[in-house]
């Protein structure tokens, strides 16, 4: 969690992005043609908006080290470069150069099926999502979900209670877990809950590009 990532007078900034018509995106998607859930999301297009590249770009030094320590972990994993522009441009080379952050927009009886954001070999380990309304006052519902799977055991499921503001970081595909003999992979996958009343607004960092 990093409560109070962004500030309310910026959610709302983010948040009103998401009527500013197509300049500001490279595409829009309504989630339940695809079988995602129920709601609407946006990929921004390049240049990023200023505050999501300066969090992309703050955030990320921070993880690829969480990153490279997963690595060691997991074996038969790669070590991540030290900055975000390294990244991009390893992505690019990659053939994923669209930009992956977005905007996501959930009404009354919206929600999000549990997935995991890969879009394409490259796959950066860690990503997070910032809420942008406030629930209770808001929106009641959408609590934002995380499901953990490993070898031979039952799914384990997290609610993360999140305020305006807050953000949460999580695994995009696997992490390491202690095991009685060293590690084991979780393999992750997160969600939204029904929104029951109001609207639920996201913005979403995955720190790899798309193909
Ligand atoms: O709206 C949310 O809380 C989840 C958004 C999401 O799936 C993502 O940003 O990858
Ligand atoms: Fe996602």
């Amino acid at each position: 969690m990093l409560p109070g990532l962004v500030g309310r007078a910026e959610c709302a900034v983010l948040a009103g992005m998401l009527d500013d018509g197509k300049t500001a995106f490279r595409s829009t998607v309504i989630m339940a043609r695809h079988g995602y859930g129920r709601g609407e999301y946006r990929y921004f297009a390049r240049p990023l908006p200023a505050p999501v590249q300066t969090l992309r770009e703050m955030l990320y030094p921070p993880l690829a080290e969480v990153a490279n320590r997963w690595a060691t972990r997991l074996a038969g994993q790669r070590t991540w470069p030290a900055d975000h522009a390294g990244l991009v441009a390893e992505c690019a080379a990659a053939g994923q150069a669209r930009p992956t952050p977005l905007l996501l927009r959930y009404g009354p009886g919206d929600y999000n099926r549990l997935h995991q954001d890969i879009y394409g070999a490259l796959v950066f380990p860690l990503q997070l999502v910032v809420l942008l309304d406030e629930p209770g006052r808001d929106f009641s519902g959408g609590e934002f979900l995380l499901v953990e799977g490993r070898a031979r055991m039952q799914s384990r499921a997290s609610v993360v209670p999140l305020a305006q503001g807050d953000a949460v970081v999580f695994p995009v595909r696997d992490r390491p877990v202690s095991a009685s003999r060293g590690w084991a992979r979780a393999t992750m996958r997160h969600g939204v809950a029904e929104v029951r009343s109001g609207q639920r607004r996201t913005l979403g960092i995955i720190f790899h590009d798309a193909a």
